[in-house]
């Protein structure tokens, strides 16, 4: 299976980013690719809550889901939407970073909340608190398709190896981690957390990720790190983005992940224990 990652610097217009994906896709679908994907808030990315509050809407109604949906299923690929921020009705107001399985017919197979919350001060300069406007998921998925099992994660979940163990035990061969990472923590810790997680799991590891500067009309613009990357099961970079916003191309193959775990099959010798 020929899978697409798109890289893009997603602004804070979801109509604009959604021309700007529906093109990406057509043109994925026009190369091969039977699997494509896109990262973390594909439509908008926003430092400011009143602007996202003015421009997102419920997962019914969200125009980004619907125009993807009837674009994969005019081009017949699978999609994943790495996430987009959808109102919710939760009493505070917060949003859902929700990643949704799109199959080849626009059919919604499944969706993902984010569960792990990004509330880190990196330094003076960069704090995000991420669970003040977002509203944490509380249930893992893993989705069945032709070309694999899927586990579905998001970003900062990257950090917390445990929620992959449990993904690759209910089946996961490929893991999905759209992202948008920040870019200090992206440069000293991206590429290692998903080397390790491939590892771990034996499992692929597809990362499509926002990058660059985002645009934004009100509110501070935010920058991200890109290198959307692809790790086999046995823990190799098959491919790689720089900075650019564009499309990475990888072929993927269920049998590297039973491969990896016949010939390491950690996965299987979990053990109890006391303490510490
Ligand atoms: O706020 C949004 O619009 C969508 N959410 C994000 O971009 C999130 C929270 S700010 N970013 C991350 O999880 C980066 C994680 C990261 O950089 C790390 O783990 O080092």
């Amino acid at each position: 299976m020929r899978a697409a990652l798109l890289q893009l610097t997603s602004s804070d217009d979801p109509e604009e980013n959604l021309g700007l994906v529906r093109g990406r896709l057509r043109e994925a679908a026009a190369e091969g690719a039977g699997f494509v994907l896109t990262p973390e808030v594909t439509n908008c990315v926003s430092a400011s809550r009143t602007h996202q509050h003015s421009v997102l809407t419920h997962e019914a109604n969200d125009p980004v889901l619907a125009g993807l949906r009837e674009e994969a299923a005019r081009a017949g690929v699978w999609l994943l939407i790495g996430s987009l921020a959808l109102t919710t009705d939760d009493p505070d107001g917060r949003f859902a970073n929700r990643s949704f399985l799109i199959g080849p017919e626009g059919r919604l197979v499944a969706r993902y909340d984010k569960i792990h919350m990004f509330d880190v001060a990196i330094s003076d300069a960069e704090t995000y608190r991420e669970s003040a406007g977002f509203r944490p998921g509380r249930r893992a998925r893993v989705a069945e398709t032709p070309f694999g099992t899927l586990g579905l994660s998001i970003c900062y979940d990257l950090r917390f190896p445990y929620l992959y163990r449990a993904l690759a035990q209910a089946g996961a061969e490929i893991l999905t981690v759209p992202a948008a990472f920040a870019q200090p923590t992206g440069r000293a810790h991206w590429r290692p957390l998903l080397q390790a997680r491939a590892i771990e799991t034996g499992a692929w590891v597809l990362a499509p990720a926002q990058t660059g500067t985002h645009a934004a009309r009100r509110g501070k613009a935010r920058r991200t790190w890109g290198h959307s990357m692809v790790v086999s099961p046995w823990g190799e970079v098959v491919a790689e983005a720089g900075e650019a916003s564009g499309i990475l191309y990888a072929e993927i193959d269920r049998a590297a992940a039973a491969e990896a775990r016949a010939r390491v099959p950690s996965l299987q010798h979990d053990r109890e224990f006391d303490g510490p």
